[in-house]
């Protein structure tokens, strides 16, 4: 059984968005919230949709894909059981998995290579979350 991963971007993200997806989708079950063309949106249209995706167990995990990443990573972060962090390097992924227990990262098309963006998303995929010292801290991001 692939595991289930959503996927989501605005324009500046789509064509990113694309080759993410294309690359992993043999190996994960990939479920694209758009946006599906260049034509410019508004990235919470799509953002909002995948982050309840991820939130009500729907997909495990999600890739949120934007100019900056900014936009589609405070979207996602207003959903109470999301924890996404902005990747720009594989390294920052995997430690969004090993101590935050991210269950969406958002990358910066406009930012990053192609090629880094397979990486960043690799390492997401890969990685588990170490709990521990870690648990207890997650435990407190929640507010309420
Ligand atoms: O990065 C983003 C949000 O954080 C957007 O992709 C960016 O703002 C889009 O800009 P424009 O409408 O000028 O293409």
């Amino acid at each position: 059984m692939k595991r289930k991963i959503a996927i989501a971007a605005d324009h500046a993200g789509f064509e990113y968005k694309e080759i993410v997806k294309n690359y992993f989708s043999e190996r994960f079950d990939i479920q694209d919230f758009g946006t599906f063309s260049t034509d410019s949106v508004d990235y919470p249209d799509f953002v909002h949709p995948a982050a309840t995706s991820v939130e009500n167990g729907e997909n495990e995990l999600g890739i949120l894909i934007c100019g900056s990443g900014n936009g589609v990573q405070i979207t996602a972060n207003k959903h109470q059981k999301i924890r996404c962090a902005l990747c720009w390097m594989p390294e920052i992924a995997s430690l969004a998995r090993q101590h935050n227990d991210a269950n969406m990262i958002s990358m910066p098309a406009r930012f990053i290579s192609k090629e880094l963006a397979i990486e960043i998303v690799e390492k997401f995929l890969s990685t588990n979350f170490e709990g521990g010292r870690h648990q207890t801290r997650v435990d407190k991001i929640a507010v309420c």
